[in-house]
């Protein structure tokens, strides 16, 4: 099998690895403004109507309007997935040294909970780790792809000289026709290597009440989003497992029909993006407490990658595990969800645990 392209755009789901070699950029604004996402989806409907058949949009959107939306019209072909390597929950938590500025910031956003200014925040904090380029990609992705079977593993050209790239295990959206399916995700714990050990935090986790509640915010908001919208809707009423190589998560599959005309994979995402998985709730407050207390715009971390066909079809992952190549080194992001019950030491670990995914991938060179 060939190497793994890098160029331009590559979403690989838990089958197939789909990639985009040549693309021509669609006419977005460079410079983002309020509204990006709405206009995005319409400029992409638009320029599939009289594309070639084969064609599709690809891309990524950021988290907010305050980084531009990347797509392109493309070919996108696929090929199988590499098989999956031999691995063992893990890597342990890398010893980060602490993050005093998250500790201070998570504290700060309990107090806004406490006080009912949002109910829910996710904050997340950065890392820096020199040395990587955009030319070890394929080496990385390649890693990723093997060792985190059941992601969504990605690599989107974001501009000047960076590569994003990460195994998202949270699929935000896939529409087929008037199908679609959602798998939020929120509520998370650390893997361990002893199997009992390991099945005993999975336990605990679904026990959680602090869990079962942030992952209820998330549920409960897609659904009132999409009623709507739906002739079916289909929610478990109780969450269930889903592992990383690093993590349990709690877990839900929405299942609904689209009323016809059904809005199509991007109008959609720019409807339930971003979610209470990533931002908070209300969103408003949440997003303004993230730009309050995060240290600067968080691109397309917790943005979008994904597809969309000329049907209005697609699937559009969220960017979650996930850095920014670059030629001053990988840029990493984790965040954790806050409530009023959250403690910010374990908040500070769960993100560790969170940024150990890629650096699992950068211990091995
Ligand atoms: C924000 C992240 O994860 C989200 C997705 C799953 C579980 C999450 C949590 O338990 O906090 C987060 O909502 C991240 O990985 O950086």
């Amino acid at each position: 099998m060939p190497p793994m392209p890098t160029a331009s755009w590559m979403l690989a789901t838990p089958r197939a690895v789909l990639y985009a070699e040549q693309r021509r950029p669609l006419p977005l604004a460079a410079e983002p403004r309020p509204g990006q996402f709405a206009r995005a989806a319409r400029t992409a409907e638009e320029a599939l109507r009289h594309a070639p058949a084969g064609c599709a949009v690809v891309g990524a959107l950021p988290f907010d309007e305050r980084t531009a939306a990347i797509l392109a019209l493309a070919r996108p072909r696929c090929r199988p997935r590499p098989p999956a390597g031999r691995h063992a929950p893990g890597p342990a938590a890398v010893d980060l040294r602490g993050d005093p500025g998250y500790l201070e910031a998570v504290g700060a956003a309990i107090d806004a909970c406490r006080a009912r200014t949002v109910q829910k925040v996710v904050l997340a904090r950065s890392l820096l780790i020199p040395g990587p380029t955009p030319d070890d990609a394929p080496a990385l992705l390649d890693r990723l792809l093997r060792q985190q079977p059941d992601a969504y593993v990605f690599c989107v050209d974001v501009g000047n000289l960076r590569l994003l790239i990460g195994a998202s295990p949270e699929l935000l959206l896939s529409r087929t026709g008037n199908r679609l399916l959602l798998n939020p995700l929120a509520g998370s714990a650390r893997r361990h290597a002893d199997p009992a050990e390991d099945a005993a935090a999975a336990r605990a986790l679904l026990g959680s009440p602090k869990d079962r509640c942030e992952h209820g915010i998330v549920v409960t908001e897609l659904g009132r989003q999409l009623d709507p919208l739906c002739t079916e809707l289909h929610i478990p009423a109780r969450p269930s497992l889903k592992a990383t190589g690093q993590l349990w998560h709690l877990s839900t599959t929405i299942r609904a029909r689209l009323r016809h005309p059904a809005p199509s994979a991007l109008a959609l995402a720019d409807l339930l993006h971003p979610t209470p998985a990533v931002c908070g709730a209300p969103r408003e407050g949440a997003r303004r407490l993230i730009e309050a207390l995060e240290s600067g715009p968080r691109g397309y971390y917790t943005g979008l990658v994904g597809w969309m066909d000329r049907h209005g079809d697609g699937q559009w992952v969220i960017a979650l595990r996930c850095g920014e190549l670059s030629p001053q080194g990988l840029l990493l992001h984790a965040g954790a969800g806050i409530l009023a019950a959250s403690d910010p030491e374990a908040e500070l670990a769960e993100t560790d645990v969170k940024l150990s995914t890629l650096l699992g991938v950068l211990a091995l060179r």
